[in-house]
């Protein structure tokens, strides 16, 4: 599906209900299948968190979590704890070219029986389930955090727990203790000091309730809609709140920048646009702490026609697409300078946006969702509109109720 959006000058004052943070869901989804004591509350409606339910429920040998790679991840780590189980996990082509050797050499290395049936290090992966586990790990962290996640779910399940020593420099830190801070909430000791992690073991938690926090990262489109958008706008978000466990609320601070002020008000944020707070550019970012908003950040710089430099993006090349190559290519398809190497972004400052380009989406869910927002300064297309869904199936619907003018063809 090719979506057209119309250039819209003025927004209505929407408040938007966002789905449920899939990275708490799809810990969360997987500590209760291990303590079913647990309930969970505002759920995402992702793909990627209804397929990592539909994983954690089958009994089927062969089990294909399509784009997830959190459900890649963190079921490749929950296999291999489960006795007497043999599972071959697999997914989309792009998920059999993201790697996966640094977690099953750490799981390997600790008693569990994994073998590649394609290529080595990535899916798919066949897994033959073994409780007795050994208690210590060590891990290099510079890749995923999603590794070091995925050990630190199943740890408590362990006999003796978990030790994990992480080596070399740390990504992704703030989903390493979002995964911290929601074993704790479950009643598990867990600790994070300097470069180890240790988890204690628990059969049985005390029942309990968990609501989770809607999605930042999602938030983050209206971030840049606001700040693409004319002084006094205003979105109001829920149900977000102020002491969040996801990294990417880290927006609220970085659209400072860009003459977004954000105020919490019970559950929901109002973003508002009050240009003076602008920023004088160019605007530097080191995002190695929040992957996930870098193509969002660098499209609100181009559509401001501002210059910013954004560092921290060594992990970018191996999520759904190479997004720092994409976000190249489709930068300039709109009249953009864009400079990249392995871990940044340099972006020229323009003054100028070409007028009804198709953007092209590589099966990402955030190059569809980082472009939108330019409707409020231009007129442009969307290829593969769908690919929103991974995260965020509602986004298109959302955009409508806030008045920018969408066509399907
Ligand atoms: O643990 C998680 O929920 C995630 C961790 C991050 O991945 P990396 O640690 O691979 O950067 C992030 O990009 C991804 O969308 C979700
Ligand atoms: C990288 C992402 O997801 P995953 O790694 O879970 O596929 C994402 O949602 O941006």
């Amino acid at each position: 599906m090719t979506i057209k959006l119309h250039q819209t000058d003025q927004l209505t004052n929407a408040a938007i209900e966002i789905t449920g943070s899939k990275s708490e869901t799809n810990r969360l989804l997987l500590l209760q299948a291990l303590y079913p004591e647990i309930e969970i509350a505002n759920v995402s409606n992702s793909d990627d968190s209804i397929v990592m339910k539909q994983a954690l429920s089958s009994h089927k040998k062969e089990i294909d979590i399509h784009h997830a790679g959190t459900a890649m991840r963190f079921l490749t780590a929950y296999f291999a704890i489960q006795n007497q189980r043999e599972v071959l996990l697999t997914g989309s082509k792009r998920m059999q070219e993201r790697p996966i050797k640094i977690l099953v050499d750490a799981l390997q290395r600790i008693g569990a029986y994994i073998t590649y049936q394609k290529e080595i290090g990535y899916p798919p992966i066949l897994i033959k389930g073994e409780q007795n586990l050994k208690s210590k790990v060590h891990i290099d962290a510079g890749v995923s955090s999603q590794y070091i996640s995925a050990l630190m779910l199943i740890g408590s399940s362990l006999p003796k727990g978990l030790t994990i020593h992480l080596e070399g420099k740390l990504t992704s830190v703030p989903y390493i203790q979002m995964t911290l801070h929601l074993l704790k909430d479950i009643g598990i000791t867990a600790n994070f000091i300097d470069n180890t992690i240790t988890i204690q073991p628990k059969q049985v938690v005390t029942p309990k309730r968990l609501v989770v926090e809607s999605d930042w990262s999602s938030a983050s489109y209206f971030y840049s809609i606001v700040a693409l958008s004319k002084d006094n706008t205003s979105i109001t978000l829920s149900s977000y709140k102020k002491d969040s466990y996801q990294g990417d609320a880290v927006l609220a601070k970085i659209y400072t920048a860009f003459g977004v002020q954000t105020t919490f008000t019970n559950e929901s944020i109002t973003l508002k646009k009050e240009s003076k707070h602008l920023v004088k550019p160019p605007i530097e970012l080191d995002l190695s702490d929040s992957p996930d908003i870098a193509q969002t950040i660098a499209v609100t710089c181009f559509g401001l026609g501002v210059e910013c430099h954004l560092t921290g993006l060594h992990t970018l090349k191996i999520k759904e697409t190479d997004r720092l190559a994409a976000l190249k290519i489709e930068l300039e398809k709109l009249g953009a300078i864009v400079d990249i190497t392995t871990e940044a972004l340099h972006l020229q400052p323009t003054d100028h946006i070409l007028d009804g380009i198709a953007i092209d989406t590589y099966q990402d869910h955030r190059m569809a969702m980082a472009f939108a927002p330019l409707a409020l300064k231009t007129g442009l297309q969307i290829n593969e509109a769908e690919v929103v869904s991974k995260s965020y199936p509602d986004f298109w619907s959302d955009l409508k109720n806030l008045g920018i003018k969408i066509s399907e063809f």
